[in-house]
């Protein structure tokens, strides 16, 4: 066991197992003598020589002893070795009731075993030597399998999965009812033009029957027919479904998306998220198409197959069924490797997404630092990771489809030795072994296909795992406040706010920082770049929660406001104001319903932008490009603030408007702003002209208050801002800081 450590205790559990073993294999034994000794008695009922009975009395003792064994094996065992026990205890018990009925399938004769070990106690010590040999070889060629717990987890977990991709068809219910109701029909006519084609068979073999041939062509042709229309009515059905499912998988989890806490955007490539929103919501469509649609058409065909194939010969059909646990058996070990080879995939190709699209974003920059091989260079071997990765992958496959195909041709060569011999022994005709053959294909083909269906399923709902995770992730920030007053007069009070980014929990950017900021008042933060005053920004539109400390509007608490109006009543313009698709029109406008075009040209005309909008060929309808790429950056800062203003926000927040804003722009927008009396205007500015006006300025350095004051007040205390005051409000300091 893991758990220990010295060798002695090592010794004291090896000592405990052996002895559990051996005392199990008494009792075993015992018990073994006891139940002979019954069916002994029983077995005269069967007639001694029936061997029918014989078997099903060695099958009844095997499962008596495997139940009174796992009973008292498995209280007494740890949690660990419960596996291995189960395991033997398996073996111990059933592998001679398995080798007699194989025997007597394929060769026939007296049971080997006789009555019981009384009878034949070589029989009993062979039994459990080769149990024992049999879990030994098991144990070392799969340890794996000893982590029962965390498969029975893996099972549970993909059950799970299942059952909650199944529940996103709950409204498409009648669709799918209908769809299955023609999958029950095309299978059904299948069946019957079958028969049908069996009996013109019939009718053409011999003249006797010649008459049948027309009513039998006819249903056959009407029955084909049939399932001609229920295959077209069942595949549109099931596509509708799948594709209902897939718009509403993708509706949800955009709709979770969309509510994150900006700190999960910026832990999370956006590679990875389209990833998730377009190739794994497609995966799980194609789970529900493989489950709903594949796997129960092939099951209930397959039943159908059985049925005929025990009607003709069962000891044939049990030799073929042996296929079933070898299958099994190599597409468990397939799956394990498969499903981890396309994990890292699907990991791989996200991480080549986000390549890709971080570099055409950015394609500015990387053009202008000659980057373009550099940056092809990384994509590329993004590519190769995928491609060794997918090379190891059809490695696995391909050494899975040629067992798969010795083990199909094993089975058909040992079916038709046995055949051959039940032919000679009179027990079956050469027709019925004909039959065999086309049926052993046609079965083998649909267990495979079962299988690998099964296979896919789980391999695809290991992809749902990651859309599931983000569907549940609660967002780190709340929205759920309530509160919203019919009057706001945004009063801000920052009080003792302690804040480090979610990416780096160890380094604080706001150290215990307060400050206030008055309605009608223009209050402006400044100091040097990285001191935290758009962070302070960021805390006030409640993109990130402080981890200590409050912020007040009005006196009440920031978390405590309705998300929408919370954000209806503050606005904000950032350093690097982004702007959607659609027309210069729709931005302004953006999230406000019915909104008047007049308001429109009101608010550009407030920030300054109504001129330039007007000079444009199709003016409020131009459209803006993507991320507004066909405007220059000053054009897109009073765009954004037309959207800010057009909402008429009690506080106002400018986050250094003036990086992309001329003077004269900047100073006639401020103008327009100083029309609005009540509101709260927060800016953070490097120009000195905009600082001058402030009713109270901030200075802020490394997430503390240096200073705050007037811009005279601060001047005459020739303090940090006095200093810092040619570097950062100059036009050339600006220009060299560039520089
Ligand atoms: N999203 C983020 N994740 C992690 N750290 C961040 C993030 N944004 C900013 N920081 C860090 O927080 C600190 C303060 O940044 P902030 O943007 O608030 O400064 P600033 O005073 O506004 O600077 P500037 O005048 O250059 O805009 C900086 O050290 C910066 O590196």
């Amino acid at each position: 066991s893991t758990s220990c450590n010295s060798p002695s205790e090592v010794h004291i559990l090896v000592s405990y197992h052996a002895l559990v073993y051996v005392s199990t294999v008494c009792l075993d034994t015992a018990i073994l003598c006891a139940l002979s000794l019954g069916t002994a008695e029983l077995l005269p009922l069967f007639g001694n020589h029936d061997v029918l009975g014989g078997l099903v009395c060695m099958w009844s003792v095997a499962i008596t002893r495997w139940a009174l064994i796992c009973s008292l094996l498995l209280s007494n065992v740890d949690l660990k070795q419960r596996a291995v026990m189960k395991r033997w205890a398996a073996a111990h018990c059933f592998l001679g009731s398995v080798y007699e009925s194989c025997r007597q399938v394929m060769f026939g004769g007296p049971l080997e075993s006789g009555a019981g070990p009384l009878e034949n106690p070589w029989f009993l010590v062979l039994n459990t030597v080769a149990a024992a040999a049999t879990c030994l070889f098991w144990e070392i060629t799969f340890p794996d399998s000893n982590k029962e717990n965390n498969r029975k987890e893996k099972k549970q977990k993909t059950m799970v999965l299942f059952i909650r991709v199944i529940c996103f068809l709950k409204k498409d219910l009648v669709i799918l009812a209908g769809a299955l109701i023609f999958l029950f029909l095309a299978v059904l006519c299948e069946l019957f033009a079958l028969l049908q084609t069996g009996k013109i068979i019939d009718a053409l073999g011999s003249p006797s029957h010649w008459n049948d041939f027309p009513s039998a062509l006819f249903l056959m042709s009407l029955f084909s027919f049939g399932n001609t229309l229920s295959v077209g009515c069942r595949e549109g059905f099931f596509s509708c479904a799948i594709s209902s499912f897939t718009r509403k998988v993708k509706v949800q989890l955009f709709g979770s998306l969309v509510f994150q806490e900006i700190g999960f955007f910026e832990s999370t490539k956006t590679g990875d998220l389209a990833s998730r929103l377009s190739a794994d919501t497609g995966l799980m469509g194609h789970v529900v198409s493989l489950s709903t649609n594949l796997l129960l058409r092939t099951l209930i065909e397959l039943l159908g197959i059985m049925v005929v194939m025990f009607g003709l010969s069962w000891k044939l059909t049990l030799l073929i069924l042996m296929e079933i646990p070898l299958t099994s058996l190599l597409q468990s070990i397939y799956d394990t490797y498969y499903q981890r080879f396309s994990k890292e995939i699907l990991d791989s190709m996200a991480r080549a997404n986000d390549v890709a699209s971080e570099v055409m974003a950015g394609i500015r920059t990387v053009r202008s630092f000659n980057m373009e091989r550099n940056e092809a260079l990384r994509y590329s071997k993004t590519l190769l990771e995928i491609h060794s990765l997918r090379t190891r992958r059809d490695v696995v496959r391909s050494i899975y489809g040629l067992l798969r195909k010795v083990t199909d041709l094993g089975i058909r060569v040992a079916m038709l030795c046995y055949g051959q011999k039940l032919i000679l022994s009179g027990q079956m005709s050469t027709g019925t072994l004909v039959f065999f053959i086309f049926y052993q294909r046609d079965l083998g083909n649909r267990i495979k296909t079962s299988v690998w269906i099964l296979g896919d399923i789980v391999n695809s709902l290991s992809t749902a795992e990651k859309v599931f995770e983000y569907l549940d992730r609660k967002p780190q920030v709340s929205t759920d406040g309530t509160l919203q007053p019919d009057t706001l007069r945004g009063h801000i009070q920052f009080h003792n706010l302690t804040f480090s980014y979610p990416a780096y929990p160890d380094q604080p950017v706001l150290q215990g920082l307060s400050l206030e900021a008055k309605p009608g008042q223009m209050t402006a933060l400044v100091g040097p770049s990285g001191g935290g005053k758009s962070t302070c920004v960021s805390l006030l539109e409640r993109f990130y929660q402080p981890q200590d400390g409050e912020i007040l509007l009005d006196g009440q608490p920031l978390q405590s406001y309705q998300h929408q109006y919370l954000h209806s009543k503050v606005a904000m313009v950032g350093q690097q104001p982004i702007l959607f698709s659609g027309s210069i029109r729709d931005n302004i406008a953006y999230g406000l319903k019915n909104c008047s075009m007049e308001r429109v040209i009101q608010a550009a005309q407030k920030a300054n932008a109504h001129e330039f909008i007007s000079q444009l060929e199709h003016g409020y309808d131009t459209d803006v490009g993507e991320h507004g790429g066909q405007l220059s950056g000053g054009q897109k800062q009073r765009i954004a603030i037309a959207r800010a203003l057009i909402r008429e926000p009690q506080v106002l927040i400018l986050d250094e408007i003036t990086s992309c804003l001329d003077t004269e722009s900047e100073q006639m927008v401020l103008q327009a702003l100083a029309n609005c009396p009540s509101q709260t205007l927060l800016v953070i500015a490097h120009r000195l002209k905009t600082v001058e006006r402030a009713d109270q300025i901030f200075l802020i350095d490394r997430g503390v208050i240096i200073e705050k004051g007037t811009h005279h007040e601060l001047m005459e205390k020739r303090g940090k801002y006095y200093k810092l005051r040619e570097m950062i409000f100059t036009e050339k300091a600006d220009l060299k800081i560039i520089l």
